[in-house]
């Protein structure tokens, strides 16, 4: 296995910064102008840099610790980042690898890992000197970008599909003063018409095809890095990550291919992106299943993880190479085996909502098919909070069991 090395950048731009098309190699002033795609041939755009840093340069905390591989030398802050890297002892048992840790990005401010992005985007957006941020969402991106264009004084524009987004991610959103759109469509539609107004100039879009996102995004694998390393004395072999929009998936390629660039860790370091889908939107799983450099749009998608119910990763141009050449994979599981996970993770002690027990649910799948070793060093990533979907939680839950206002009529409930 070698990944492809970005080639150095020619020139300077604002500190060494450059959007380069991932396809053409066209590369652009960065924020001169509001750009997401190549002008030359539509592909999507890549931030690259003059230099990539070693792990020596970073210090602080969170998100803005790792500055040195970032565009600005500090953001729109909560702060974010510095999620916990979870020893998971019985599900490592139960699954049956050397060792496994879970990194909760439900523990980010808004209580999924968009912050990262957020903190970047918004940042951008305040450089280049727009008026107006909007996003299609699946609830986590229009809660994040409500957050962070409230804390700029921005207005914030969401469109949602409708019925089909968590109650507290619209909750979020509401309370932080977006602007929210429920579309009669889903998340796919709603992003086709973000697309349409901000090409028209009507706003600034912090979608993950925002290529400035996926660089706060790329600090999970960062951080993910210092936290194994500093608490196992190694690299994850493999990264286990729940796939939507394929942004995080991008992001950790790119993370890996930089560390690779400026030499801070070998070829045999690099782990395996490992994506899991659910079974009613499996885009990803159907190309790298049929060897594909491409996917395919489903219209029709269902799932009870509605934060990854996508049918068109906007970014599997960028996250499908990740997978291939990390060589990791890509699997579907099923709504049963999400809620299995989810229950499994609550009993660690570690709440999140369905979509991100997936990464939890793949594994498991995949070490009982014998894709994953018994000998392999595991980080599944946990990407939003319990609490974003109360409802999916309660009725994985047990029901509560109602008693009289009277000690010895609970003591008998008790049996005690
Ligand atoms: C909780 C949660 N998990 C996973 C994902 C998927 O992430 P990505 O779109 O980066 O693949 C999303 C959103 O897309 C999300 O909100
Ligand atoms: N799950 C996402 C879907 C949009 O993803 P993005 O990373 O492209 O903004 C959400 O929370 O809306």
């Amino acid at each position: 296995m070698t990944l492809a090395l970005e080639s150095d950048a020619p020139g300077v731009a604002t500190r060494g910064v450059w959007l380069t098309c991932i396809d053409c190699g066209e590369q652009f002033a960065p924020f001169e102008a509001v750009r997401y795609t190549c002008d030359d041939c539509g592909s999507l755009l890549e931030v690259r840099y003059d230099e990539y840093p070693t792990f020596d340069a970073f210090e602080g905390s969170g998100v803005w610790r790792y500055s040195a591989a970032l565009p600005f030398e500090e953001g729109v802050t909560l702060p974010e980042g510095s999620t916990p890297l979870h020893a998971v002892p019985r599900l490592e048992a139960e699954i049956g690898v050397n060792n496994l840790r879970v990194k909760h990005e439900g523990m980010n401010p808004t209580g999924s890992f968009k912050d990262r992005g957020m903190t970047v985007g918004v940042r951008v957006a305040q450089e280049i000197g727009v008026d107006r941020l909007a996003c299609a969402s699946t609830g986590n991106t229009s809660a994040a970008l409500s957050a962070y264009g409230a804390r700029a004084d921005m207005e914030t524009l969401v469109l949602l599909p409708a019925g089909k987004v968590a109650a507290g991610k619209v909750a979020q959103a509401s309370l932080h003063g977006a602007r929210i759109l429920e579309v009669d469509g889903n998340f796919d539609r709603c992003l086709d018409i973000v697309q349409d107004l901000t090409d028209r100039g009507e706003a600034y879009l912090l979608n993950s095809l925002n290529p400035f996102r996926l660089e706060g995004q790329k600090t999970i694998g960062l951080e993910m890095f210092e936290q194994f390393e500093r608490e196992e004395g190694t690299l994850p072999d493999r990264i286990v990550l729940p796939v939507g929009n394929a942004g995080n998936t991008a992001a950790l390629y790119k993370c890996v291919r930089e560390l690779r660039r400026s030499g801070a860790i070998a070829e045999h370091e690099v782990p395996k992106l490992t994506g899991v889908q659910a079974e009613g939107s499996a885009p990803m799983v159907e190309a790298i299943e049929n060897g594909w450099d491409h996917i395919e749009r489903w219209d029709d998608v269902e799932t009870i993880a509605t934060a990854i119910r996508i049918g068109n990763p906007v970014n599997a141009p960028k996250a499908l190479p990740g997978i291939r050449e990390t060589g990791g994979t890509a699997v579907a599981v099923s709504d049963e085996q999400i809620t299995t996970a989810q229950r499994d993770l609550a009993e660690e002690g570690i709440g999140v909502e369905p979509a991100s027990a997936a990464s939890i649910a793949g594994l498991r799948k995949l070490r009982r098919e014998g894709v994953v070793s018994d000998d392999e060093d595991v980080a599944c990533l946990t990407t939003g909070h319990l609490l974003k979907d109360p409802d999916a939680a309660a009725a994985a839950g047990s029901d509560p069991e109602p008693v009289p206002a009277d000690t010895e009529a609970v003591l008998d409930h008790l049996g005690a």
